[in-house]
């Protein structure tokens, strides 16, 4: 249960950067977050020498049913307590630009970001979906996206659509640190120690966050 609660304008607060620097962008819903959260983003930044990612906690998963979802203000605050890493930053920007599809987040920060290398971050059960999100062709053309395992989705997650159509574009594992300096469409598939974590079985056992409390 996360303490005290960000306001709004905190919640949604477009983190600081600089020009030169390479962030990995990690949307979620975050319902609630987790330590595979924390493990697919230290993956990530080790693996791909990141300056830091950044936890896009949604206003709601455009392809989810949002109805019990606890407030962004809730979900930003336990993202943050649990993160608790100088190189992991939480927001909840995509509500204060109203938008929850990736693409366009992606055009804004990259509009609002000048110098700044975005790379796209994702768990392996994600990219088996990813040709359902919008223009994820177009998501694929403007970021470099980085695949991080996850148990059951290892080897299904390259078998994906957009797996096969990108195929072209694959970057071997030993790429990956080069991954940044790749002009998209470049995606990797990160293996790493697997971690079976998720927000579906914590909220099984009652470990969710409250909703409409806030
Ligand atoms: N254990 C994990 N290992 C690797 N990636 C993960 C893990 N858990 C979540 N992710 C990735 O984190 C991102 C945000 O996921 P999300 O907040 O939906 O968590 P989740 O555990 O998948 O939630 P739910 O079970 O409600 O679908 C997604 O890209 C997802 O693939
Ligand atoms: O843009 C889309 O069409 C789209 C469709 C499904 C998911 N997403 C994003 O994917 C991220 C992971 O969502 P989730 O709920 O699986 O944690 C989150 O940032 C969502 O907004 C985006």
């Amino acid at each position: 249960m996360p303490g005290t609660l960000p306001t709004p304008a905190d919640a949604r607060r477009l983190p600081s950067f600089s020009p030169g620097m390479t962030i990995g962008l990690f949307g979620g819903s975050f319902n609630p977050p987790h330590e595979g959260h924390r493990h697919a983003s230290l993956v990530a930044l080790t693996r791909l020498g990141l300056d830091q990612v950044w936890w896009l906690v949604t206003p709601g998963n455009p392809l989810k049913d949002n109805q019990a979802l606890p407030s962004l203000e809730m979900r930003v605050a336990a993202a943050r307590q649990l993160a608790d890493h100088p190189r992991i930053v939480v927001t909840g920007i995509e509500a204060d630009i109203h938008t929850r599809y990736t693409y366009d987040t992606i055009a804004w920060l990259q509009r609002r970001c000048p110098g700044v290398t975005f790379v796209w971050i994702m768990g392996a059960d994600n990219l088996a979906g990813f040709h359902r999100w919008q223009h994820w062709r177009g998501i694929a053309s403007r970021v470099a996206i980085a695949v991080v395992a996850r148990p059951g989705a290892t080897t299904k997650g390259p078998l994906a659509k957009a797996a096969r159509v990108l195929a072209a574009f694959r970057l071997p594992e030993y790429e990956a640190r080069n991954l940044k300096r790749h002009r998209p469409p470049a995606w990797v598939f990160l293996h790493a120690p697997l971690d079976s974590n998720s927000s579906t079985a914590l909220r099984a056992r009652g470990h969710g966050l409250p909703v409409g409390e806030n």
